[in-house]
């Protein structure tokens, strides 16, 4: 974290006498941030949470850090008073590991606006919707790949979110298997995910030296991985962008981010180099996309698997409405609220990012009484707000939840989920469109269920890295008679 010191305005608050909010009390320096259980830190807020409120201070490792636990407050900070709330905690490690491309990690300003631009221009509403052809063709891709080998089911998922993302924003068209591009930027995200650890920030922003050892001292392993992840990180700009200007060159690229936003700046000039600024874009688009589709259409398996009567009810719907001599596509989506619902259960009842990404204050601020310092971490802890009181015996997973008493959807599109204000997240609408097609179309051709009885979630192992949701697990998956379809497709 950036060392932003409270300014004049800040200590004018501060003299004011505006006590911090409430928190657990002061932990030593190190032990504190390392203590918090990183696996499953969240746990650990949604407790704070119980004891001092819906916004929480502690100061870890000498940083200001602020959790927000509610809708409410988050929505007060993040959304209404946006132009304090957006920028983002700086961290030495991003420089160092090479990844300060990201622009979900660039500091709030005309940088960071002008990706936000280009991911607009790509993700929008309208957008997305011409992505409609593309998201059925790879729907069904995926329900091929499981009709074929049922068994690696949960690999399908990961191929599908990389096969769908690299051809919206390359236009690229995965192979199979052991597709060279798939690996490529697999490698980005598995390194990030290695070194890209909260020890390691509090070590290199606490002992910067270490950043500098030569490879041969000892502890130079910090150096030779930040070697290592420079060039995964290269790698994964160049090599996809490369291949569309190629695609390009030849005159057959399709339609995709990188392509439409090279043509419509060709020539132009710019504060920025252009060319650089769509490849970091493309490339955060990726590493945003890739484990977040995953993880939201594995956490819908499971939550099939363990809830039987929810996916009979969808599937009763879906028949109800798709005649079982074709496949459901986004046509069909007015007329089943229920799979609206089962989305927004899973989105709510395991969400892919817990504390979504953390904010940081670019100035001090007062909030109902409490002083809330320039330069703070602003946790929002998206586990918290999902498992409000508005959301009665939140571990059991309960669609209807979100239907009206005449059946339609209510109005509460679990938003949180995407984190807040200026930040929030630009692929929400691809995200969750490719997320209902995905669902819809697997619930109507696929019966999943445990592999036995006594077969629970406690037996599930979690992925915990750039998104958190369940590692492969065994499941039986059977085919159901429109599966059949697919294979005159
Ligand atoms: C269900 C799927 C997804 C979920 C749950 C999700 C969730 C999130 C969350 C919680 C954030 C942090 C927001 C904040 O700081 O307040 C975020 C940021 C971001 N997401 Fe997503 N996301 C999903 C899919 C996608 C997709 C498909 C893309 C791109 C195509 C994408 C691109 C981004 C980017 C670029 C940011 C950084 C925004 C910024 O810093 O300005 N996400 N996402």
């Amino acid at each position: 974290l950036r060392h932003r010191h409270s300014g004049p305005e800040a200590d004018q608050l501060r003299g004011k006498g505006f006590p911090l909010p409430p928190g657990p009390p002061r932990l030593p320096f190190l032990g504190n941030a390392l203590s918090i259980d990183r696996v499953t830190p969240w746990l650990i807020y949604t407790a704070w949470a119980e004891k001092y409120g819906p916004l929480v201070y502690v100061r870890l490792v000498g940083k200001d850090v602020i959790i927000i636990n509610s809708e409410e407050v988050a929505r007060a900070l993040l959304d209404e008073r946006s132009s304090i709330y957006s920028d983002r905690p700086h961290f030495v490690t991003n420089e160092f590991f090479g990844l300060d491309f990201n622009s979900a990690f660039l500091p709030y300003g005309d940088k960071w606006r002008f990706h936000r631009k280009l991911l607009h221009q790509t993700f929008r509403p309208s957008s997305v919707q011409d992505m409609h052809p593309l998201l059925l063709r790879k729907a069904r891709c995926l329900a091929k790949a499981i009709v074929e080998s049922p068994d690696e089911c949960l690999t399908h998922l990961q191929v599908h979110a990389g096969s769908v993302i690299l051809a919206v924003v390359y236009g690229y068209e995965v192979e199979p298997k052991d597709d060279r591009l798939v690996h490529t930027m697999q490698r980005l995200l598995t390194t990030t995910t290695r070194v890209m650890t909260p020890e390691r920030e509090v070590i290199a922003s606490a002992f910067p030296f270490i950043m500098y050892i030569p490879p041969w001292m000892p502890g130079s392993r910090f150096r030779r991985d930040a070697y290592e992840s420079r060039a995964h990180s290269k790698e994964s700009l160049e090599v996809p962008f490369e291949w569309t200007v190629n695609a390009m060159a030849s005159g057959n690229a399709p339609h995709s981010m990188v392509e439409g936003l090279l043509r419509s700046y060709a020539g132009q000039d710019d504060d920025y180099d252009v060319r650089e600024v769509i490849k970091a874009v493309a490339t955060t688009a990726f590493a945003a996309a890739f484990s977040t589709t995953e993880g939201t259409l594995a956490c819908f398996v499971l939550a099939m698997v363990l809830n039987p009567d929810v996916q009979r009810r969808a599937q009763a719907d879906i028949d109800m409405v798709v005649n079982m001599d074709r496949l459901p596509n986004f046509g069909d989506r007015p007329s089943l609220p229920y799979i609206d619902a089962v989305l927004r259960e899973v989105m709510r009842w395991r969400p892919v990012a817990p504390l979504g990404l953390p904010h940081a204050t670019s100035r001090s601020d007062v909030y109902q009484g409490y002083y809330i310092p320039k330069g703070a971490m602003v946790i929002s802890n998206t586990w918290a707000m999902t498992r409000s009181s508005r959301y009665p015996d939140p571990e059991e997973f309960i669609p209807s939840r979100f239907l009206s008493e005449s059946g339609t959807l209510n109005e509460d599109e679990v938003v949180s989920v995407f984190g807040g204000g200026r930040r929030m997240c630009p692929g929400r609408h691809l995200g969750e469109t490719n997320a209902w097609l995905s669902i819809v179309t697997l619930l109507s051709c696929f019966e999943f269920s445990k592999i036995h009885d006594a077969w629970s979630e406690e037996e599930v192992e979690w992925e915990n890295g750039v998104a958190r949701f369940p590692r492969p697990f065994p499941l039986n998956v059977a085919p159901r008679v429109r599966a059949k379809l697919l294979s005159v497709e």
